[in-house]
Formats: structure tokens, sequence, C-alpha cells
């Protein structure tokens, strides 16, 4: 039984959804880490042509399946703006649950993330959908922030999280959001993912997607060792039917990794003559191309720390977002916010992202406040925290008598997620 005050012995293991706006992480409480990482996206092909389908059918697609190239087929963001979201959700979380868990939904209990600001009407949607569509049989929601504090064995914390769209500073306290302190941007990976785009646009540089050529890689090899460098030679594929948006996805794909790999924050506010000479980075693109990135690799992520994000109003960096968060707080907690700043998200990984925040917080604040960054070094804590604070909680022996059951369910309604869940 589960709920209610009755306690849900741990024969079967509740299983964790946490659906970001990039990515989807699922997987059994009790594990350190997710066992499924998807894209939060979903394909779909309108009007397909039944001559040109594959084995898979039509859509829509979601998963690993998205990744393959496919005439007409049209990629959307979970939590894109506009339009109905309910069928695109419950199709991501079908992709998880029952294509890459490979389990029946009916026999585990499920705990899923949700954004910090406290929204009614989502979260009642989404308790619904999970007992309707998928017939769970005990649910429970818990918001992102609390769910990292958890993840760092803290309770009481200010979350910092950037992730691919936004950009979060949340205080936790005692377990609970604070919701009048929460300050939120929508910047993120995804906004330097942009700039550096057009960056490249502006260069002239060519992105080539996998999918527009065939790649052959010839190497010489004499004496069981290669000889000099491989030479490779392209063949164009023609491709008239593709989608803009999964060309766009494509791209994104590879100025991301380049992001990813080349791009560092400096130890020092930027500036063209002090980055004048740093070395350049080079970047092999997928059809051979070399990229050549010099001082763009910290003259973009100085992003983060300025106010110089085009089109965001109001912001002027990730320190500035903490301490106005702190700020927003009762005095007397404010020391042991600023002493346990829970750094989170993917858009967090950049080298000497955690040590000028520290030292641009650090500047922001009182002598006698001491500020300390909790970042965890492995890039999974990073990545994954909300999933790994949830996948702690649901595992406690002492969580079991939360969980919201279906008979709850049947009996009060949605709305009942309310009361059960803070
Ligand atoms: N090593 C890295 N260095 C820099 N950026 C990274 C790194 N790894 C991931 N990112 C960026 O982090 C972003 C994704 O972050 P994350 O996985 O936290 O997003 P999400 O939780 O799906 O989205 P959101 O928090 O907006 O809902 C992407 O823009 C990605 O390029």
């Amino acid at each position: 039984m589960y709920g209610g005050g009755n306690y849900y012995a741990d024969e079967v293991s509740g299983i964790v959804l946490d659906i970001g706006c990039h990515l989807t992480r699922a997987g059994y409480a009790g594990e350190d880490t997710p066992k499924v990482v998807i894209p939060s996206y979903i394909g779909m092909i309108e009007n397909p042509d039944p001559n040109q389908m594959d084995v898979e059918g039509i859509a829509p697609f979601a998963g690993e399946k998205i990744m393959k190239y496919r005439d007409f087929m049209k990629l959307e963001q979970v939590f894109a703006e506009g339009g109905d979201k309910s069928e695109k959700l419950e199709e991501i979380c079908r992709e998880a649950i029952e294509n890459e868990l490979k389990l029946n939904p009916r026999e585990h209990p499920f705990l899923l993330s949700e954004p910090s600001i406290h929204d009614r009407e989502s979260r009642v949607a989404l308790t619904e959908m999970m007992f309707e569509k998928f017939q769970i049989p005990a649910f429970y929601i818990v918001k992102s922030a609390v769910l990292s504090s958890f993840a760092s064995g803290r309770s009481t914390s200010l979350v910092l999280d950037s992730g691919a769209y936004t950009t979060w500073a949340v205080p936790v306290h005692d377990g609970y959001v604070l919701q009048k302190s929460i300050v939120k941007f929508n910047i993120g990976g995804e906004t330097i993912t942009d700039v550096l785009l057009n960056h490249l646009v502006s260069l002239g540089v060519n992105i080539r997607p996998h999918y527009t050529f065939n790649k052959t890689v010839k190497c010489f090899v004499e004496g069981g060792e290669v000889q000099g460098n491989p030479e490779f030679t392209l063949e164009d594929i023609p491709r008239p039917n593709v989608d803009p948006s999964y060309q766009d996805f494509s791209i994104r794909e590879i100025v991301r990794d380049i992001k990813e790999t080349t791009f560092k924050v400096s130890d020092n506010t930027f500036s063209e003559t002090s980055f004048a000479n740093v070395p350049s980075s080079s970047y092999e693109l997928p059809d051979g191309t070399q990229v050549q990135l010099g001082n763009e690799r910290y003259r973009i992520p100085e992003l983060l720390f300025s106010s110089g994000i085009e089109g965001v109003i109001g912001f002027s960096g990730v320190h500035q977002m903490v301490y106005d968060s702190i700020t927003r707080c009762d005095m007397d907690i404010r020391r042991e916010l600023y002493g346990n700043v829970v750094v989170t998200g993917g858009n967090s990984l950049f080298g000497g992202f955690t040590d000028r925040l520290h030292k641009k917080l650090t500047e922001l604040t009182t002598q006698n406040m001491k500020v300390k960054l909790i970042a965890p070094q492995s890039t999974i804590e990073r990545r994954f925290s909300s999933w790994i604070g949830g996948s702690i909680l649901a595992s406690l022996g002492s969580f079991q008598q939360m969980w919201m059951s279906k008979q709850e369910y049947d009996e009060h309604g949605a709305i009942l997620i309310e009361r059960k869940c803070p």
C-alpha cells in the first residue's frame, strides 16, 4: 500500500523522472545515476508518404530515434512556448518509461521533479497524466531546487541552477522553496550556443551536419602501423526534404560540442586587450574542416557574468542573481545561505565558472559574510543533481508514507497533490 499513513515496503523500487528543457533523465530510486538520458524533443512527420516510412512507422519519435535523419521530420521541444505540451510530455514519459527503462508503470511509484516556481495548474495536470495515462500506483512531485539541495546533503541552501534555457537562484529552507526570493532569467547554455552559432556564421564557417554527406576515411597501414595522416573523401547527400527544425537541431549539436570542449570562464573580467594573445584552439567539424577559436573562447562565456546579453533585460550576471535572491530572504538565514551555495546545471560546467562565481560573489557581499560554494567536481553530479536528489529521497524508508496513492487520487482527485506535496 502507498501513502495515506501506510508504509510502502520496498518490494519494488520507485522511479525518478526529471524532465528538463534539454534532457530528460529517468531511472531507479536508490541508484547513483539515471539509467536513461534522452533529449527532451519529439519528432513528428505530418502527412507522411507511406512509401518512405521505415520499420519504425510514422510518428511520434522520441529518444535516440530523433537522431536519425528522416525526410520531413519536424522536431519540437517538449516545453516549447505555445501549443499543447501535454501530448509531448506524455510521449517523452512513455519513451523513457516503456521503451527505454522497459518497465510497466503500473508496478512502480513515480517521483517527478517540477520547476521551483509553484505552478498549481501544471502539477495537477502532471498528476492526472501519471495516474490516468500511465495508471501508476503512487506519485510524488518535488521542486527541482529542493532535490538538488538534497543531492548535496542539505535541506537549507541557495541553489544556483543554470540549465539549457533558464538560470535560477532558489533559496531552499528546511526543504521548502522560499517562493518570494526566487530569481530567474531566461538565459542558459543555449544562450551561449546561440551566440557562438551567430559568431561562426559571421566568420563564414559552414557547419555541415552528419546527414548531408558520407565520409570515407582511408588509412595507409604498413607493418601494423598507420602511416601518415588518414585521407578522407566526402560525398554529398542531397536532402531536399529536411525540415528546418531538424537541420537546426543537428547544427546546434555540433556548435554545442564546440562550446563544451573549448570555452572557459576567465579568472578576471574579459577585455580585448588582456586577452589579445590567448592561444587559439582548433576544433575539427564532422566534415573534417578545422575551426580556429581565439579569445572568443573567453569572450562569449563572459556574458554569464555581465549585463551584455541582448534582449535579456535586468540580467547582470549569475553572481548578482545569487546575491539578489539571498538579499530577498530574511536576515536570519542569509549567513547560512551564503555558506551553502549549491551550483548545478550543465551551463555551470565551463572550466573556471565556480572560481569566478566565488570571486564575484565575495566582492558583492560584506566582509564578514563567508561565501561557500558546493559544486561537485563530477560532471554527472552537476548535470543530474535534481535526479540524484530524487533518487535519494524516494529510497528513504521514512519517505514511503509520503506517496500519494492511486486510492487517494480516486477519492480526492489530482488537487490533493497540493496538500500532499509542498
Ligand atoms: N561540459 C559542459 N560545459 C559547458 N556547458 C555544458 C557542458 N555540459 C553541458 N553543458 C550545457 O548545459 C546545457 C544543458 O544543461 P542541463 O542539462 O542542466 O539542462 P536541462 O536541465 O535539460 O534544462 P533546463 O534546466 O533549462 O530545464 C546545454 O546548453 C549544454 O550545452
